[in-house]
């Protein structure tokens, strides 16, 4: 069900949150909060992405803002560290900001880098970690297979707890699959499950080991339960890069997914240079508490966005509302 829209844009706050470093190529995180009956969400679709995709986030901030969450079964979420495609030197200031995470997720195959620095960034987060840390790599689909084949090879060595997205299609994440399977090494499929018209296609071609549940893109937390009950494949919660707002509606899929067997990718408002609250849901002790965020007017008055961003957002709102089932 959706709100009327006049409802929705009455308490909308656009903000523009620095990040430490470069992250799949921006610098600055734009998002947009609205308070619902149920508290505070977010709609922070990527600035590029059109609007039957946006669409989809917007469904999902509905969700979390006018809806009462489900039950939770955990109130705490062991979260991985998120090491962008950074020099090696840089690994260890980057690990210190997500204290006590026993999991990084490592960004590699980054367009202008070689599988060279892929290696030296993976090998110096084995290092910080030790031989107990769980390591996942993450191509953003950026390899063909054999591409994929050779990287998984040279990287198998540091001890790879899955890969995420190695190749950008399902028959080609199906392919690298099987051929890798004698290595042990699992495959998590993320863009293909997030980007895709049918989520489950991906775990219908036997393509994948694991899914990576990103709670915008995929409609909201109960649309998430819904899928989850009919694709039988662990789920990784992972954020959008989003506010603390928009991290705590990930934290509330974590929390009532029946089972989570990894650390999720929720803990990246260490990514982000600034936030919406005083108290940001950044990790300790590895994990992150379940619960909801209100913003500080403070905050969300320094790290308001221009006039124009505000506008460009309010429409934009507007236009995937209407594309909203009423
Ligand atoms: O999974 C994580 O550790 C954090 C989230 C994360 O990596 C991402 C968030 C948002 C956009 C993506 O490019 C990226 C990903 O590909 O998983
Ligand atoms: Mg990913």
């Amino acid at each position: 069900m959706r709100p009327p829209l006049d409802e929705l844009l009455d308490t909308t706050h656009v903000v523009s949150l620095p990040l430490v470093s470069r992250f799949r190529g921006i610098d600055v995180r734009e998002a947009m909060l609205l308070e619902g009956p149920h508290g505070w969400t977010e709609f922070s679709p990527f600035t590029e992405y059109a609007d039957p995709e946006a669409a989809a986030w917007l469904a999902a901030a509905i969700d979390f803002g006018w809806n009462a969450a489900p039950p939770l079964l955990r109130d705490s979420i062991p979260v991985n560290a998120t090491v962008p495609a950074l020099a090696a030197a840089d690994v260890p200031a980057t690990l210190a900001r997500f204290a006590g995470t026993r999991t990084a997720k490592v960004k590699v195959a980054e367009r202008g880098q070689t599988l060279d620095d892929d290696v030296a960034r993976v090998a110096a987060v084995r290092a910080a970690l030790g031989p107990e840390g769980r390591i996942r790599v993450d191509a953003n689909g950026a390899w063909n297979v054999d591409e994929a084949e050779h990287a998984i090879h040279a990287l198998a060595p540091y001890d790879l707890e899955y890969v995420e997205q190695p190749c950008a299609t399902v028959e080609e994440l199906a392919e690298i699959r099987q051929r890798v399977r004698y290595m042990g090494i699992p495959i998590a499929a993320d863009e293909s499950v997030r980007k895709a018209s049918d989520p489950l296609a991906v775990a219908r071609a036997g393509a994948a080991d694991v899914l990576i549940a990103k709670v915008q893109p995929l409609g909201g937390v109960r649309r998430v339960l819904s899928l989850e009950a009919e694709v039988g494949l662990p789920m990784v919660v992972s954020s959008g890069l989003e506010t603390s707002v928009g991290i705590s509606m990930g934290l509330h899929l974590a929390g009532a997914l029946p089972s989570l067997d990894f650390d999720c990718g929720l803990g990246t408002a260490a990514l982000l240079a600034a936030d919406v609250t005083d108290a940001p849901l950044l990790p300790r002790d590895g994990a992150l508490p379940v619960r909801r965020v209100v913003p500080s007017p403070g905050l969300l008055r320094r790290h308001a966005a221009t006039q124009d961003r505000t506008l460009w957002w309010r429409a934009r709102l507007e236009r995937c509302w209407e594309l909203l089932e009423a």
